[in-house]
């Protein structure tokens, strides 16, 4: 049976999620603080950790460094609320497995957590992407989109994106990606490979920062039975396996000084030798890197090496943020709505005009991954054949409040536009209905008759809001 660990200090929450659990075949613990849990992750062998990102005594970079710590095939997923969005990003890049927007779904964190496990422990994925023939035929529009592997877009940003992919794609040249979190570098990294000439040649992606420390050498270049406690059979390292193929390291900027140096002689000299084997073996392999971090600043502050940085970079593409790429936007969008319908085996033909618009002025800080997130929720939970805004999870309308309030500066009429409506209130928790409050009054410069307006609510409901919540101004 798979172990869970919940970390949430809204006590009724927390075990409110761990029944829910339980009753699915996990075995729960919970936790309400960091160090509650801190004692049950060095007791138990935990398979899973769901962790708020906010905790009275951690937030949720030092609780994914604590478990990384202890073992880097623990997934760890993390719930937010919408202020902690950029967080969240933030501890994605640092290796957690997904974040679940809350309210939270139980269909939605199911379905994640058991993605999660599947790819627990994995440090490497081969590539093994649907042929075409294998596709489900489809006669709707939208379904149409699940057909295609992913999206190239017709924005300037994504033109030029496409046409720097083209033209490395058929060289050796090794390319270093760099860009934010889940605008789509692991993508780019198999588009190149598709078109090169190794293309029918494996494709090994790695994740450089689920890889322990110790074990780097032997995922990297393989071992030899009984060259080291636990090595109980031969194993053929990455290197090995993406022989005559591409070999993708992903998250680059994890890997240790030790690791560097040994990977950059690898690469240098075209060989690798196997941990506890004196034979040498020969690789022909096409080198590509991502990193969202600022290599060039890692190599400036002496933690990644300079030769090994101009080894991997001889060639980079800029990843865009999914904000850069307008009308794009809604193809992406589009895309994910096909990709949940046949995952979860809806039909949502579309969006609203109103979550048109919102889509495209949102800034969308987790990129391309937030978007299907937020699509693969709202497919879930729509009851219409559009999604509408009651199905969008609160970030989308907190960060559209503020834009807003940026720029209007009292004046009544510039609240009329704004998406943030009453329906969308009723959607969030107390604690989150608390928050907003609070930030429309600061907004509206506590003039409770603006708030109520950005609120979309009548001064009387929020006057009683006020009296509720114990907010006093
Ligand atoms: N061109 C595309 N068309 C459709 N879906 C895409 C495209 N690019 C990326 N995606 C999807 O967006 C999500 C995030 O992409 P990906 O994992 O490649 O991002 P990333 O930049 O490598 O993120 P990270 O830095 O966090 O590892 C994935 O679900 C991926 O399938």
């Amino acid at each position: 049976m798979k172990k869970i660990l919940i970390i949430e200090d809204d006590v009724s929450f927390c075990l409110m999620i761990k029944t829910f659990l339980t009753k699915k075949g996990f075995e729960v613990y919970k936790a309400f603080s960091f160090k509650e849990a801190a004692a049950i992750l060095n007791e138990e062998k935990i398979d899973l950790v769901l962790t708020d990102v906010r905790l009275p005594d951690s937030d949720g970079i030092e609780i994914l460094k604590f478990i990384k710590d202890i073992n880097p095939a623990i997934q760890v997923i993390l719930m937010t609320g919408y202020t902690d969005i950029k967080t969240a990003v933030n501890v994605m890049k640092m290796g957690a497995f997904d974040y679940v927007a809350k309210p939270i779904n139980s269909d939605e964190i199911v379905h994640t957590i058991n993605k999660a496990l599947a790819e627990g422990g994995k440090t490497s994925t081969v590539v093994n992407y649907k042929k075409e023939t294998e596709k489900k035929e489809s006669s709707s529009e939208i379904n149409e989109a699940s057909k295609e592997e992913f999206i190239t877009g017709k924005s300037e940003k994504s033109k030029e994106l496409n046409n720097f992919i083209s033209v490395v794609a058929p060289t050796n040249i090794s390319v270093l990606i760099i860009g934010d979190s889940g605008t789509g570098k692991e993508n780019i990294a198999y588009s190149i490979h598709k078109l090169s000439k190794r293309a029918n040649m494996p494709y090994i992606a790695v994740d450089c920062g689920a890889i322990p420390k110790d074990l780097a050498a032997s995922e990297f270049f393989g071992h030899v039975k009984g060259s080291f406690t636990g090595a109980t059979t031969d194993k053929i390292g990455h290197f090995e396996a993406a022989n005559g193929g591409t070999i993708f390291l992903d998250e680059v900027g994890n890997l240790t000084y030790d690791v560097q140096v040994q990977l950059l002689r690898a690469l240098q000299e075209r060989k690798v030798k196997p941990v506890g084997s004196s034979k040498e073996i020969d690789v022909d392999i096409r080198i590509i890197a991502a990193t969202n971090e600022d290599l060039q600043k890692a190599v400036r502050e002496g933690e990644f090496r300079e030769d090994l940085y101009h080894r991997l970079n001889e060639f980079s593409i800029q990843a865009p943020r999914l904000n850069e790429r307008g009308k794009d936007i809604l193809e992406f969008a589009r895309f994910f709505i096909a990709q949940s319908n046949e995952e979860l085996e809806r039909n949502v033909q579309g969006l609203s005009d109103e979550v048109t618009e919102v889509f495209l002025s949102y800034e969308w800080p987790g990129n391309l991954r937030e978007m299907r997130n937020i699509i693969k929720r709202a497919v879930l939970l729509t009851q219409t054949d559009l999604i509408e805004k009651n199905v969008l999870p609160a970030e989308i309308f907190q960060q559209n409040v503020l834009k807003n309030n940026d720029t209007v500066n009292g004046s009544q009429n510039a609240f009329s536009n704004d998406v943030f409506q009453l329906e969308d209130l009723k959607l969030y928790s107390s604690k989150n209905e608390e928050q907003l409050i609070r930030i429309a009054l600061e907004k509206a410069k506590y003039n409770k008759t603006k708030a109520a307006q950005i609120l979309g609510i009548d001064r009387k409901t929020l006057y009683n809001k006020l009296k509720n919540y114990d907010i006093e101004l």
